[in-house]
C-alpha cells in the first residue's frame, strides 16, 4: 500500500497530556506542520507560520509510527496528532496502521474542516476559536467535524479564554453541542515565538485569569463546564517539545 505522505513538523514524548479530556495522561505528541488559521495567540506558530516550512519533514505513516514505537518502547498508549491543523494532513493510514498495533489515537483541531478518518479516532478535541483570537468560527463546518467523528468516537469541545468576549463564544458553542463534554482553559498571553526553544511565561497572570474563569463559571452555575490549566504550562512554561 502506498500512503500519502504526512507533513511532520515534531514527534515527542512520552509526555503527559497537558490539556483537556485526557489531561494526565501518558502522550507521545505527533505534531504536523501547517495551519489554515493565524490566531493571533498562537503557542505553536513553528507549526503554523511557512516561514519554518523547512523544519516539517514529509513522512510515512510507517515512518511515523516506527518513531512512535521507539519513544514508547514498543508499549501501546495514547498518541495526540496536533498542529498545526491536523486535519489538513492524510492521517487516516497511520490511525489504521497504529490502533492494529493497539495504540490510540487523540486528535486535536479548530473544527474547520472535517474528514471521514475522524470516525476512527478515540477522541476528537474540536477547539473552535474565540473573538480574541481574531478568528471567524464557520458553524457549518464544525457541525460537519461532530457529524464526521460519529457515535464510536469521544468528541469534546475545549475554548481558550481570555477575557469576557470570549467567555460568552464558550457559552454559545456549549449551547450548541450540550451533549457535548465543554472543557475551558485559560489563555497563555505570553506564548513563545517561533524561532525559541523556550521563553518566559507569566504564570501569575494566567492563574489570575483561571481564578477568574473558575469565579465566572460558578456565579453563574454553569456546573457542565471544566476548568482546566495547560498542565505541561504549568510544569515547563513555554518550552518547546514537553
Ligand atoms: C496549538 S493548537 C493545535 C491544534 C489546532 N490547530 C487547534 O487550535 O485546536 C492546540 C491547542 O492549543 C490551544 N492554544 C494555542 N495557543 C494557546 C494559548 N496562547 N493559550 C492557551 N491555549 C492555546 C489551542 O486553542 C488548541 O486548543
Ligand atoms: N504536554 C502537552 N500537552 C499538550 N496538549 C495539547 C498540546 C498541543 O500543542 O497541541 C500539548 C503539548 O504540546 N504538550
Ligand atoms: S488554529 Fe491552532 S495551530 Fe492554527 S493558529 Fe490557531 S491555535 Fe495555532
Ligand atoms: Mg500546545
Amino acid at each position: 500500500m502506498t500512503s500519502e505522505l504526512i507533513r511532520v513538523n515534531e514527534i515527542f514524548g512520552p509526555t503527559i497530556q497537558g490539556e483537556g479530556a485526557l489531561i494526565g495522561q501518558p502522550t507521545v505528541f505527533v505534531r504536523t506542520g501547517g495551519c489554515d488559521y493565524r490566531c493571533t495567540w498562537c503557542d505553536t506558530l513553528h507549526a503554523v507560520d511557512s516561514a519554518y516550512r523547512d523544519e516539517w519533514c514529509p513522512m510515512t505513516p510507517e515512518a511515523i509510527l516506527m518513531q512512535i514505537e521507539i519513544l514508547s518502547g514498543g508499549r501501546p498508549l495514547m498518541v495526540s496528532l496536533s498542529g498545526g491543523n491536523p486535519a489538513i494532513q492524510p492521517l487516516g493510514d497511520l490511525i489504521d496502521l497504529g490502533r492494529g498495533e493497539g495504540y490510540r489515537f487523540a486528535l486535536e483541531t479548530q473544527g474547520s474542516l472535517a474528514k471521514d478518518w475522524f470516525s476512527r479516532l478515540d477522541v476528537l478535541t474540536l477547539s473552535p476559536k474565540p473573538p480574541s483570537s481574531g478568528m471567524a468560527t464557520d458553524w457549518q463546518k464544525l457541525a460537519e467535524c461532530v457529524e464526521a467523528a460519529g457515535p464510536d468516537t469521544q468528541t469534546v469541545l475545549k475554548v481558550v479564554v481570555f477575557d469576557e468576549a470570549d467567555y460568552a463564544y464558550a457559552r454559545d458553542v456549549a449551547e450548541r453541542y450540550p451533549g457535548l463534554s465543554c472543557y475551558l482553559q485559560p489563555g497563555n498571553h505570553t506564548p513563545p515565538q517561533a524561532e525559541t526553544s523556550d521563553s518566559s511565561i507569566d504564570m501569575t497572570g494566567i492563574l489570575e485569569r483561571m481564578r477568574w474563569l473558575v469565579d465566572r463559571v460558578t456565579k453563574d452555575q454553569w456546573y457542565a463546564a471544566t476548568v482546566l490549566p495547560q498542565l505541561h504550562t504549568m510544569l515547563w512554561g513555554n518550552l518547546r517539545g514537553v
